[in-house]
């Protein structure tokens, strides 16, 4: 039988949260077509010319307040995760970045240093996007093909609706809040510009993105970002029981002048705190580990916009991180793999 192992692949942070660092990190990021979705021209003039130019100093300054001694939180809690869930899997588990020095090249050689000739790709993202998901897996087989032409990648698909992943997700909700004074939840996911949900439709007519379609069920939701973030509210409500009207969705983390995906998380939270709601709760499901968006935009900026339009408590509920259920949960995806491989 082949020697199977596990890459987990998450987004990648800068080498440190000194501009410098931040500015190489944005570049690479930025300049990935699949996350800046226009013509390599105009990715360049906006990228190189305008963000490069401009961002850096205050992201470095954000990333600065959420830095860790350890080094990024994104890094250090996936690190933990890696090593947790190895604790529970006989196969070995590396973990790679799509961005920045821990490459995905890096991590497939060191799976097969040990000797695994099958891999078992999973992409840290409860829900597909062409910014996320798409872009690892597109590079993870640009690479096998390029270095290593007998290994055998399988994927995890996005898991945002598996029942046991809701479970883990809403037992982690109701247990950070029994600790903490809410009269509302938001559930707060990363944006991205409404032309991705499109340009991901694999039907070509179904995400108008009218509010509807989302709900409307069609093959296109396999790939919709916003459908598996709306279908994750959705289910962890339903698990919590949560009453209508205290709870909503909203995107993040918007950049540029596109439209994003609305509503907006900043307005959000305004709206919120001027129509009374005094004490919030906000989760973000988008992420498996705390991160600059959580720590930083959320916690700090999200508490701050809502304390001046007069919210008080402003509670943010930890990333699944390293909750020993979600460990196990990946573990089990691990070693049901192994036993029935998923075709890719
Ligand atoms: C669900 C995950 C994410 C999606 C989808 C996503 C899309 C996306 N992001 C940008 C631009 C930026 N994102 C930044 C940080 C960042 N983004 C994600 C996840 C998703 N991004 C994470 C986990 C992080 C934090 C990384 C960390 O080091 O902690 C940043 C950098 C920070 C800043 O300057 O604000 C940018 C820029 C675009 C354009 C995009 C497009 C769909
Ligand atoms: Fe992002
Ligand atoms: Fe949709």
């Amino acid at each position: 039988m082949n020697k199977k192992g596990v890459l987990l692949v998450n987004l990648g942070s800068p080498e440190s949260p000194e501009p410098k660092d931040v500015k190489k990190y944005l570049g690479e990021f930025l300049m990935d077509e699949r996350v800046i979705d226009v013509p390599l021209w105009a990715r360049t003039l906006l990228v190189k010319g305008i963000v490069l130019n401009t961002r850096p100093k205050a992201s470095a300054a954000a990333y600065k307040k959420i830095w860790w001694e350890d080094g990024s939180p994104l890094i250090v809690l996936s690190e933990q995760l890696q090593e947790k869930v190895q604790e529970y899997t006989e196969f070995p588990v590396a973990l790679a970045m799509r961005y920045g020095s821990m490459t995905i090249k890096k991590g497939l050689q060191e799976l097969v240093d040990k000797g695994v000739e099958e891999v078992f790709l999973i992409p840290l993202y409860p829900q597909f996007a062409m910014a996320t998901t798409e872009t690892i897996l597109v590079l993870a087989e640009d690479i096998r093909k390029e270095s290593f032409p007998d290994l055998k990648i399988d994927s995890l698909p996005a898991f945002y609706n598996n029942p046991e992943y809701i479970s883990v997700l809403a037992n982690a909700i109701k247990d950070d809040l029994k600790h903490k004074k809410h009269d509302y939840l938001l559930f707060s996911y990363h944006g991205v510009p409404e032309r991705h949900i499109r340009k991901s439709d694999i039907t070509k007519s179904h995400c108008t993105i009218d509010g509807s379609c989302c709900k409307t069920p069609s093959p296109a939701h396999e790939f919709c970002y916003r459908h598996q973030c709306l279908e994750v509210t959705r289910l962890v409500a339903e698990e919590l029981k949560l009453e209508k009207d205290t709870y909503s969705t909203s995107f993040q983390s918007r950049l540029g002048f596109d439209q994003w995906l609305l509503p907006y998380t900043d307005r959000t939270i305004e709206r919120l705190g001027k129509s009374g709601v005094e004490n919030m709760a906000i989760v973000t499901p988008a992420f498996v580990s705390d991160c600059l968006e959580t720590l930083e935009e959320i916690a700090m900026e999200g508490e701050e916009l809502f304390q001046e339009v007069g919210g008080k408590e402003f509670s943010t509920i930890p990333c699944l991180n390293t909750n020993k259920d979600w460990v196990a949960l990946l573990a089990q995806w691990i070693n049901e793999w192994a036993l029935a491989p998923i075709k890719a």
